[in-house]
């Protein structure tokens, strides 16, 4: 039996529903065997044949077009075939079972089947095989599916400098300047006469401060790579009539969440994508957080869940009433509500406070940017919204589009960086101390260099793979 990523694989490769064109696609070894069941005829290499693509009986299941790139020379490096016709959810299931059907059958000069082992495609598994046969890298192959999914332009045109490989240049070249590193370190290793003054001799501290500086770049970028793909999660909180629902509404540019003068409108959590300058943000609108006589159980099953979206936010808006700041009681319940978001949040998720309805408080500060103090404005008049959207951008790490150098990326690729800055710090710790030891400096480095390698899949394991391939779309 050929192994899982040797069988010649299928799958109808465009969108499910109706369309102009539909394509159905093979991939695997030795294609060129259903060629002549399939479309009557012999194919030519890269070139845009029109004809009948034929059913068991010889008739037309449909008029297309069929593409034969024989391998290594396709998307996957394997042999692949694609069919071309019309996009009708019927004709296309009839195209992709007369595939399985005419490999199935015996070849009328050995007997045999035509192509042993065809069958239906897993999500990704094209892509998958075009990472395995080294058309595209790990990060590259990522990108596909980022392209695919893709919800603004910014992220659609970073995806594709992924995909055309921006990021993957980038790994690479930290990953030279490390082997460069490593060799030496190796090398001094290998050769018990040299010692620890060879490696400073070499001046390893200083690329390795230099080192430490170009990760630092690319872990920058690539934050707000993944940024540009996820989008943060920004929760709204506060006490009741805050104007919680009425920033969440204006922050949309519609009418999202009811609004009431009542105290307790809001129970259920509403969600709402938004983008700043083609940044994603999911804004979490929450019921008001208030505790004692007078909350029912449906408000207290929201103040619930408020609490839960709070505990799995990015970052959060902390909204008070600026017509209740000399209110004593109000004040209290605020610093109630502060304490317990210091004590549920982690110690890296921004909390922002948001002064609300400026335009009724007479001594209101100006609207616009506090710092530290957080954001005045007014829900209602749209004064200080902007100077909100430009804070939440700044928090959430998004330093400007930069024309050039902005690539997609994932939270993955984030976390693969830290965990090579970590290496290099322990490295460079260890460089430093009175007495280093040239054993755990190379283990470090060694370290640093494995977890660079899982980004484009350089080294990596399964069910990495498995976990990124398995959420495509089936056919691609
Ligand atoms: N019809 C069709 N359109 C498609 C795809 C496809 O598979 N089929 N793609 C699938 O996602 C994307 C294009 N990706 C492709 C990548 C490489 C090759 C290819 O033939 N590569 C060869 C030759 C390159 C060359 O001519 O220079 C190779 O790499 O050797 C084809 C498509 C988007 N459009
Ligand atoms: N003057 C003024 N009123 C506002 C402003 N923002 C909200 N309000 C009013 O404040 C009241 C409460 O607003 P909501 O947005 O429902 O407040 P909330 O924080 O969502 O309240 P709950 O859902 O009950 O927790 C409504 O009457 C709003 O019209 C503002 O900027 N200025
Ligand atoms: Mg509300």
């Amino acid at each position: 039996m050929l192994p899982r990523h040797h069988e010649p694989i299928v799958a109808i490769a465009t969108a499910p529903g109706r369309g102009a064109v539909g394509i159905v696609r093979l991939s695997g070894q030795g294609l060129a065997a259903l060629h002549e069941p399939l479309t009557g005829r012999a194919l030519q290499p890269r070139h845009a044949h029109y004809g009948p693509l034929r059913g068991a009986d010889g008739a037309a299941l449909d008029h297309g077009l069929a593409l034969w790139f024989p391998a290594p020379h396709s998307y996957t490096g394997e042999d692949v075939l694609e069919l071309h016709a019309h996009g009708g959810p019927v004709v296309l299931q009839l195209l992709l079972q007369r595939c399985l059907q005419a490999a199935a059958e015996p070849d009328p000069r050995t007997g045999r089947a035509r192509l042993a082992g065809l069958r239906l495609a897993q999500p990704g598994e094209f892509t998958e095989r075009a990472f395995l046969n080294g058309k595209l890298d790990l990060a590259q192959a990522e990108a596909v599916a980022d392209l695919i999914d893709a919800s603004t332009e910014a992220a659609a045109r970073s995806a594709a400098r992924s995909l055309g490989g921006a990021f993957s240049q980038a790994v690479q070249a930290l990953r030279d300047d490390l082997v460069h590193l490593r060799m030496l370190v190796e090398a001094t290793l290998d050769f018990p006469e040299e010692d620890i003054d060879f490696i400073h001799q070499a001046d390893a501290a200083g690329q390795l401060t230099a080192l430490l500086r170009r990760v630092d770049e690319v872990l920058a970028r690539t934050r707000q790579g993944a940024l540009l793909r996820e989008g943060m999660h920004v929760v709204i909180a506060g006490q009741p009539n805050a104007g919680k629902s009425s920033l969440l509404n204006a922050l949309a540019g519609a009418e999202l969440a009811i609004v009431t003068p009542i105290a307790g409108t809001t129970r259920d959590v509403v969600q709402q994508a938004i983008q700043i300058e083609g940044v994603p943000l999911h804004v979490i609108d929450t019921a008001g957080l208030r505790e004692g006589e007078g909350v029912d159980e449906v408000e207290r099953i929201g103040i619930a869940r408020a609490w839960q979206r709070i505990e799995g936010a990015d970052a959060v808006l902390f909204v008070h009433d600026l017509t209740r700041r000399h209110d004593a009681a109000y004040q209290t319940a605020d610093a109630a509500i502060a304490a317990r978001l210091q004590k549920v949040l982690a110690a890296n998720v921004p909390v922002i406070d948001v002064w609300n309805k400026a335009d009724a408080a007479p001594d209101a500060p100006a609207c616009g940017d506090h710092g530290d103090h957080g954001v005045v404005l007014s829900a209602s008049t749209g004064a200080g919204l902007d100077a909100l959207r430009q804070r939440l951008l700044r928090t959430v790490g998004w330093q400007g589009q930069t024309a050039e150098g902005l690539y997609s990326a994932r939270q993955r690729h984030v976390q693969a960086l830290q965990r090579v800055r970590a290496h290099l710090l322990a490295a460079q710790a260890e460089l430093d101390s009175p007495a280093p030891a040239l054993e755990l400096l190379a283990e470090e480095l060694r370290l640093a260099h494995d977890a660079l390698g899982t980004i484009t899949g350089a080294f990596g394991a399964d069910d990495l793979l498995g976990e990124i391939f398995s959420r495509f779309c089936i056919g691609k």
